[in-house]
């Protein structure tokens, strides 16, 4: 039942690693002896996978091989195609640097308290997200139910992202890059022209909009199934799928390089992307804050959802994931450390993308100057413009972009009155970043663009696709375990069919986005499914800790936990600061979205530009349902135990524990002892319940309920040897 791979390889790694990360270690440990424990460990695994009930070297949990590992798990969760594709057109669509203040301010009061918060109760209670909350107060396992239909909701457009990905793959293995230039057609007559569209807008926006998406004019202009996309899509969930009932084992090297590989990539495309003509107007204009933007409560919202989205907070995989961590492990220190990888891997990604754009504003610009120069000279000669506006210094035939702005702004005060038949363009570098591509498709656009730029540009754009589905599939699974393990666990079915049975349902409800609108089915969930539901559950969260758990009970268990007591501050965050901020920002965004009439940018074919469309009533409707649907576990439990229909009865899978306020006060009677490994030492617990009068100082360790003990859910672990090289799980191999 449980397979733990042993290679040697393997395990001279995890000797290393753990050599390389041992002085991180708070407790000061023999190695040798922490080898025997981990010998142990994998023996007691071992053991219980074959069922034997050999209480003398039970351990509830199977362990991470060692703390790189886990961190590298966490990172390869959080750091995906939110960091990459999400948080660069984000930024874009609140006005740029406008939106990194915020960002910045909600990961700290926000973020990180919370993204602590997770780690920690996670390697406290040691369950999956249904588990803990539900031992925190069973009316809250709503919570951990609705974290799963939110990362159903995300993954089902998560993959469509990832199927870009893979056409954006197969269209790289061509020279020139069919990108690079505007597909050519004959009019009827002999002449060969370029495609209107494309010339209007550019051969990067052209293959995205029309090649790739082949998309409507508006959301209600479904079109039918585009076929290329359904083929992509149905690719990524084949993998998806495969990856999750098998985990293609792969050795810690190749792990290694696949989470550094990202990096590498990202660098390369950086130091490009500085050199390119205009792109530090593009780096000005991202850091330049837009104070006014800042008073716009989206933008608020937008920036905190994206703290959550980024994070993976509310989607259960950091509770599942540290879940596997010995308890005197620092998660303070972890959570400093993720999300500050997290954070900058998001700037730098951006960065690239706004080099790219300002890059393109820059020629833009250029053409227009040149253009209205043109125009310029043309109204001179002609004699509807005077010679003497044109200021002294300045030579129109080689005028530059500051010098035709000039020459506009005077023109402009003179000749006020019939300026407009002048036909000028003010021709601002500004206006035309402003305007820059937006939306879903921007970091598509943006790299492919940068790419052109490059020699051997057919190499770097395999490698950038192989580098945003390996992100964007090691975040994706992460994602999927958690709604397949919580799944399988309650219902006891068999993971390989309920995963196949998944990936189906998924791939058939993602045909969605597959249409020719899909396009705006993907920003519409992205925009709905994923921001208001999460802030609730964070809050929701936030609240069973700071409130009803007590904050500073929850701080006596870390320094339990850890050894060293966190900051006061976290008491502070924990308790009022953070579910306040939460808070105002709920009651912001709900009502700002009432008042306004919520609109998606839809691509136009024949003004070939994007334009801002409002949704259909249909669409409000869906946008509406997307919310509720997402958040209607909580109420939905919380009344079947109000109605008792929801009982406590153990093996029933919903209530592991007992409960009377923040307490378990009940075990149930089959329960057994647990045993707490630490660094060598076995400590056994007897379980006379001594911890429920003080929870906080008693070395509990998960305890098995009949609904857990024995069941499948190591075998359902997000595996961690996850294809290519993503090792998201624990060294034996498994994770909730
Ligand atoms: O930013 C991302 O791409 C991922 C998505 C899943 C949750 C964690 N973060
Ligand atoms: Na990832």
């Amino acid at each position: 039942m449980l397979k733990v791979p042993k290679s040697p390889v393997r395990e001279k790694e995890t000797q290393e690693a753990t050599e390389l990360l041992s002085d991180e270690d708070d407790n000061e440990i023999e190695e040798e002896e922490e080898k025997e424990t981990k010998k142990a460990l994998e023996l007691v695994v071992v053991e219980e996978g074959k069922g034997d009930d050999n209480s003398e070297c039970e351990e509830d949990r199977p362990a991470w091989g060692n703390k790189l590992q886990y961190i590298l798990a966490q990172v390869g969760f959080s750091v995906g195609l939110g960091n990459i594709w999400r948080f660069p057109y984000m930024c874009q669509k609140n006005g740029g640097g406008a939106y990194l203040l915020p960002y910045f301010l909600l990961l700290l009061i926000v973020g990180i308290p919370l993204f602590f918060l997770e780690l920690a109760i996670g390697q406290h209670i040691r369950r999956g997200s249904i588990g803990v909350w539900t031992y925190i107060n069973p009316w809250l396992s709503g919570l951990g139910y609705a974290c799963c239909v939110i990362c159903f909701f995300v993954g089902l457009y998560y993959n469509v992202i990832i199927g870009w990905s893979i056409f954006y793959l197969f269209q790289s293995f061509q020279f020139p890059l069919p990108w690079s230039q505007c597909p050519q057609v004959s009019n009827g007559s002999s002449t060969i022209i370029e495609v209107q569209e494309c010339v209007q807008s550019s051969p990067t926006i052209y293959f995205w909009f029309r090649e790739t998406l082949d998309i409507s004019d508006s959301i209600s202009d479904g079109g039918g199934l585009n076929w290329k996309m359904v083929l992509c899509l149905l690719a990524a969930w084949v993998i998806v799928g495969l990856a999750m009932i098998k985990g293609i084992q792969s050795s810690g090297k190749v792990m290694y390089f696949s989470s550094l590989f990202p990096y590498v990539v990202l660098f390369c495309f950086f130091v490009k992307g500085i050199l390119l003509e205009g792109a530090v107007d593009g780096l000005q204009y991202m850091f330049t804050p837009k104070l006014s933007i800042m008073l716009d409560p989206t933008v608020w919202r937008e920036a905190a959802t994206q703290v959550f989205f980024a994070l993976g907070l509310g989607f259960g995989g950091v509770i599942a994931f540290s879940s596997y961590n010995s308890k005197d492990n620092d998660c303070h220190f972890d959570a400093l450390l993720v999300s500050l990888i997290n954070f900058f891997t998001s700037i730098f990604a951006t960065l690239v993308v706004f080099c790219v754009m300002g890059f393109k504003a820059n020629s833009l610009t250029e053409r227009c100057v040149k253009e209205n120069v043109e125009r310029l000279l043309y109204l001179i000669e002609m004699g509807s413009l005077s010679h003497d506006l044109v200021p002294q210094h300045v030579n129109l035939s080689v005028a530059s972009r500051t010098d035709y702005n000039l020459v506009y702004d005077v023109v402009k005060s003179v000749r006020d009155e019939d300026f407009d038949t002048l036909h000028l363009n003010p021709c601002l570098l500004e206006d035309e970043l402003d305007k820059a591509m937006q939306g879903t498709g921007l970091a598509f656009i943006a790299f492919t663009e940068a790419m052109t730029q490059f020699p051997a540009s057919p190499f770097w754009s395999v490698l950038f696709f192989l580098m945003l589905i390996n992100l964007g599939l090691g975040s994706m699974f992460g994602t999927m375990e958690g709604i397949i393990t919580p799944a399988v666990d309650t219902f006891k079915i068999r993971k390989e069919f309920f995963t196949v049975g998944m990936c189906t349902v998924a791939f058939l409800s993602g045909l969605l986005f597959v249409q020719h609108s899909g396009n705006y089915f993907v920003s519409m969930f992205d925009d709905y499914s994923a921001t208001l539901p999460l802030i609730i559950v964070v809050i929701l969260e936030n609240i069973a800790i700071g409130w009803i758990y007590g904050a500073n009970r929850f701080i006596d268990d870390i320094e339990e936990m850890i050894g060293k007591r966190p900051s006061k501050i976290y008491y502070y965050l924990w308790k009022y600061i953070s579910p306040l901020t939460m808070t105002l920002l709920l009651v912001a965004s709900v009502a700002q979205m009432c008042l306004s009439t919520p609109t998606y940018t839809a691509w136009n074919r024949t003004l070939a530009m994007e334009i801002d469309l409002p949704y259909p009533t249909w669409g409000l409707v869906v946008c509406g349902l997307l919310i509720i649907f997402a958040i209607c576990p909580i109420p939905i439990v919380a009344l079947l135990r109000a109605l008792k229909i929801m009982g406590n009865e153990p093996g029933s899978g919903l209530v592991p524990l007992g409960y009377e306020p923040g307490i378990a006060t009940q075990e149930p009677a089959h329960h057994r002892p647990s045993i707490l490994r630490r660094n060598g030492y076995t400590l056994a617990e007897d379980d006379d319940g001594s911890e429920q009068t003080s929870p906080s100082v008693s070395r509990r360790i998960y305890r098995e309920s009949e609904s857990d003990a024995g069941s499948p859910s190591f075998e359902f672990a997000p595996n961690g040897l996850y294809g290519l090289g993503y090792s998201l799980a624990p060294e034996d191999d498994r994770a909730v």
